[in-house]
């Protein structure tokens, strides 16, 4: 019997990345990629461009395969060779990428059940509770007031904040157990910004992870629990937000991204 407040990380690990290798062509994209992500808590990877972030996130998302390594999610084994986007969801890691998450031109029910629909006994789809789901995502998840909110509107009346804020929405509707994001704040207003960093904040407080990318260290600091340094193709550093104040933290990519410099890289 566990010790009270004991914290069994085997249990609460919901993925681990072994010895990650990527290549594209002459390319050494990622090398030796090793980290691990544990339940309830916000991680981001930082590094300059090319460092391999997005290398990353495509692998976990299962957009890329890896040339070898090793990946475990909730525990189990993934066999790399048939990893795709589809058996990552069914993982429970949900990928929102920046703008493309949801199709533009179709009403906004449909997108949040696209590939998951819910179907009744004869096989159609339960399109009133499938809309009902959706308007209450809207309502609650996002906080859209109004009465012409509708399930039925297209993606493209969305803000990009909001947009945001229902493919998070979405990934905690369909339980995900690590949300990732790539750049989810990029391009955005001030107001939009300060929204999509409250739907991240409240990933953790549904007992969820969240791994994100970002080249914006102010947000990095405020909504992350712990930061992955990666560069050229490999995590270089690791530590907790409260090990690191955000000048601490430019201070780190400033002597990483300096270090990279005098190997010859660009
Ligand atoms: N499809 C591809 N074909 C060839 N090279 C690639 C491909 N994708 C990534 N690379 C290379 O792999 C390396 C890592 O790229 P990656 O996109 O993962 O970096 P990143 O850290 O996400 O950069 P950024 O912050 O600029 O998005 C880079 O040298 C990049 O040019």
């Amino acid at each position: 019997m566990p010790r009270k407040g004991y914290v069994n990380l085997q249990m609460d690990t919901i993925l681990k990345a072994s010895g990650i290798n990527k290549s594209f062509g002459p390319i050494q994209a990622l090398e030796g990629v090793n980290f691990s992500i544990y339940r309830g808590e916000v991680v981001a990877l930082i590094g300059d461009n090319g460092a391999g972030k997005s290398t990353i996130i495509k692998i976990l998302s299962g957009v890329l395969r890896p040339d070898s390594g090793r990946l475990q999610i909730n525990g189990h084994d993934i066999n790399l060779r048939h990893h795709s986007v589809i058996k990552a969801r069914t993982m429970g890691v949900e990928t929102v990428y920046q703008e493309r998450s949801l199709g533009e031109k179709q009403p906004l029910w449909r997108n949040v059940f696209v590939g998951r629909h819910l179907h009744n006994a004869l096989g159609f789809i339960r399109i009133r509770e499938e809309k009902e789901i959706t308007l209450s995502m809207l309502k609650e998840s996002i906080g859209l007031k109004g009465v012409g909110i509708s399930a039925d509107a297209l993606v493209g009346t969305l803000s990009g904040g909001e947009r945001q804020g229902l493919a998070i929405s979405r990934a905690m509707h369909f339980n995900a157990a690590l949300t990732i994001l790539d750049e989810p704040t990029t391009a955005l207003a001030v107001k939009e910004v300060r929204r999509v960093l409250d739907y991240i904040r409240a990933i953790p407080k549904q007992g969820k992870s969240a791994l994100f990318v970002s080249h914006n260290l102010h947000h990095i600091h405020e909504i992350a629990d712990r930061f992955l340094f990666v560069s050229h193709g490999s995590i270089v550093h690791q530590c907790r937000k409260k090990e690191m104040s955000v000048s601490e933290l430019f201070e780190k990519l400033d002597q990483i991204s300096a270090a990279r410099g005098k190997n010859g890289e660009v």
